[in-house]
């Protein structure tokens, strides 16, 4: 056996070991509070979206492109949107206590979320669509991208782009209630899929981060990989 399929298959048992969730939402569904309530875990590593990774790709802001000329840069965006999540999730745990990978959003979330709605809003010319699923094809079919678990923070389109405007991120300033709509309307979509690949747990996230907090609380042992046979 050659020596890369040595590692690779070590690469795998080691991940098997992991308990890998996606923290799936809209924009400003509450993703990132969710990732800061779990950091108190040591047994969990927790991986944040590559924001800061986005607004600057060799000084380029991605983040900012994408959003002011959105047919121009989806196609590249969504490149480096996969290569980010692709070495988040790949990536083997910092320290060998850890038992859970969390994430937030995930290769799957841009495949079958954000570039299918890039393709219904021709966001993206037909051969765009073909390579970038490609792309993901081939990384499925040869690495470990598995998720043992999608929390999916459901909300309310209106109620998340008010959340969105509040925050204020200078890129999202002129970004319509819309396209959250449409966003939601993929999730939904999407999570409810017989395809999903893993279990999902969905969570009112329309409520306050209180009684949302009470909810990740409760089903702690189930995000946790509780009942995750190794
Ligand atoms: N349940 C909630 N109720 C009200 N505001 C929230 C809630 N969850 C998060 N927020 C606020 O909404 C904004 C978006 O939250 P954030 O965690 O950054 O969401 P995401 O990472 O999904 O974009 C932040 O200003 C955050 O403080
Ligand atoms: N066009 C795409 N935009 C994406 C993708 N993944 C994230 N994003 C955007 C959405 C937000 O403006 C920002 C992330 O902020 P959150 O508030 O959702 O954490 O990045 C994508 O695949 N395509």
């Amino acid at each position: 056996m050659s020596n890369v399929t040595t590692i690779t298959n070590a690469a795998r048992i080691v991940n098997k070991r992991l308990f890998k969730v996606s923290i799936e939402g809209n924009i400003g569904s509450g993703k990132s509070t969710c990732i800061k309530f779990f950091e108190k875990y040591p047994v969990v590593d927790t991986h944040a979206e590559p924001i800061s990774e986005w607004r600057n790709v060799s000084g380029h802001n991605l983040l900012g492109l994408v959003y002011s000329d959105t047919k121009e840069w989806t196609f590249a965006f969504q490149h480096y949107v996969h290569l980010s999540r692709l070495k988040i999730q790949i990536s083997p745990p910092t320290n060998p206590n850890i038992t859970v990978k969390m994430f937030e959003r995930s290769v799957q979330n841009s495949r079958h979320c954000f570039v299918e709605n890039a393709k219904k809003q021709d966001f993206l010319k037909e051969p765009e669509y073909e390579v970038l699923q490609q792309w993901f094809d081939y990384t499925e079919k040869n690495l470990d991208t598995s998720l043992d678990l999608i929390v999916y923070l459901r909300t309310t389109p209106k109620i998340v782009w008010e959340r969105m405007m509040k925050r204020g991120r200078a890129e999202e300033s002129e970004v319509p209630l819309e396209y959250l709509e449409q966003i939601h309307e993929s999730y939904e979509k999407w999570v409810s899929s017989p395809d999903v690949g893993c279990e999902v747990l969905t969570i009112d996230a329309d409520r306050s981060i209180e009684s949302v907090q009470e909810d990740l609380e409760r089903y702690s042992y189930k995000i946790l990989g509780g009942n995750h046979t190794n």
